[in-house]
């Protein structure tokens, strides 16, 4: 089995904010984060999906489909927006790292199945050099 990954990059606008909670609450929680006019991250996401070589090509995936799958149904719905308001894959859920990473592993798993068959294994997205996430499909 071989693990192979691309790095694809987005910019984009959130705040950190439950609707549920008072003003007060959500500064307790998320501090500068709830900022009610929003902040940004340059925001680094990697996919790995894992499989045997094929044969003919010695590839587990083509990583350029790999790469449009991921700019066309990520990097495309998200970059420049604001995650809160302008995505609707995250309608409803807070715009944490978490949240992200596991809304990505519903819409890229089906795709990778499409166009290859290798698996995807991880999603790893680093919000901050310092802060990241990585996701293996656990429920
Ligand atoms: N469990 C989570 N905690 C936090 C998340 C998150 O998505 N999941 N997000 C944030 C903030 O959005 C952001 O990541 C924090 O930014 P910042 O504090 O500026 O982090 P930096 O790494 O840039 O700065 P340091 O100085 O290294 O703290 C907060 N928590």
């Amino acid at each position: 089995m071989v693990y192979i990954s691309r790095q694809e990059h987005f910019n984009a606008a959130h705040k950190l904010y439950n609707p549920s909670w008072s003003e007060e609450r959500n500064r307790e929680v998320f501090g500068p984060c709830a900022n009610a006019n929003w902040h940004g991250h340059n925001y680094d996401l990697i996919v790995t999906v894992k499989g045997k070589p094929e044969p003919e090509t010695g590839f587990v995936i083509d990583l350029k489909q790999l790469s449009t799958v991921i700019r066309t149904h990520i990097v495309d719905q998200v970059d420049h927006k604001n995650l809160n308001l302008d995505v609707p894959f995250m309608e409803g859920q807070l715009a944490s790292t978490e949240n992200l990473v596991m809304a990505f592993w519903k819409i890229l798993q089906p795709e990778i199945e499409r166009i290859s068959s290798a698996r995807l294994h991880s999603i790893k997205l680093y919000e901050t050099p310092r802060n990241f996430v990585e996701y293996f499909g656990e429920e």
